[in-house]
């Protein structure tokens, strides 16, 4: 099956979130690239680097690199340049970097060979009301969540990551199409761990997430290959495929 055909329809991306290389391949080497992508972080890449992500993509995985970069325009731009140039499939920046910033990313990954989705972070998954209050944010939560995706979309980008908490409204204020990637995904029954914005599978699919962000309880199960099916049962299910 060709690479393209084989992800078009996967939407989860498994957080390689492990501190060297040689744990990251032997933990890639129990996966199987039909169940999901695979998500490199800051962790992973400043220890293992561009080729740890070349080594996987070879595996036939596709890459969510996780970078969030947050910088002036031109810094940012230059990073996202770099990026696409290793042929992911998925980059991102903060959003609250503003819509200069989006804009000159997204010009930046518009002429590479390989254009790889560029979204943005809009509030991490690790806070609640309370902890962007106390970061000197005036909106609530879901009011901040909207207006930096709507930043996010009047930049061109192609989506954001978010709560799936948030995903029933950015579909009906931006659309369907507009990706939706949400960590802080939590099958029945696991610990949250420094997750507050928590959603099981099927209710994300559900609610309109496009992509569900999941590490812990992949990377830590005795078993991940029986983890992630079951996740993608819940998530067929809940598509009612
Ligand atoms: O708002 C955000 C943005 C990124 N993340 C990343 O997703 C994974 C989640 O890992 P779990 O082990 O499933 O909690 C992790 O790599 C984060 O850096 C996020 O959680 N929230």
């Amino acid at each position: 099956m060709a690479q393209d055909q084989m992800h078009q329809d996967q939407p989860l991306i498994v957080a390689l979130d492990f501190p060297d290389g040689a744990s990251a391949r032997a933990f890639a080497s129990r996966l199987d690239p039909r169940l999901c992508r695979l998500k490199v972080g800051f962790e992973l890449f400043v220890a293992a680097g561009p080729a740890l992500v070349e080594d996987l993509q070879g595996r036939g995985f596709e890459i969510f690199l996780d970078l969030k970069f947050h910088d002036i325009p031109n810094t940012v731009a230059g990073a996202c340049r770099a990026a696409a140039g290793l042929g992911v499939w998925m980059i991102n920046v903060h959003a609250c970097g503003g819509r200069a910033m989006m804009t000159a990313a997204r010009e930046a990954v518009e002429g590479a060979a390989h254009r790889p989705r560029l979204i943005a972070v809009t509030v991490l998954t690790s806070m609640d009301a309370a902890d962007l209050a106390a970061s000197g944010i005036g909106r609530g939560l879901e009011e901040q969540a909207l207006f930096l995706a709507g930043e996010a979309r009047a930049a061109g980008l192609d989506g954001v990551v978010c709560s799936a908490r948030e995903a029933p409204m950015l579909r009906r204020a931006l659309g369907a199409d507009f990706l939706k990637v949400t960590p802080g995904i939590r099958p029945e029954g696991s610990a949250s761990d420094d997750q507050k914005r928590v959603v099981t599978p099927g209710q994300a699919m559900g609610d309109g997430a496009t992509h569900l962000v999941v590490g812990r309880p992949v990377t830590r199960a005795a078993d991940p290959l029986a983890v992630l099916e079951a996740m993608n049962r819940e998530i067929a299910a809940a598509r009612g495929t």
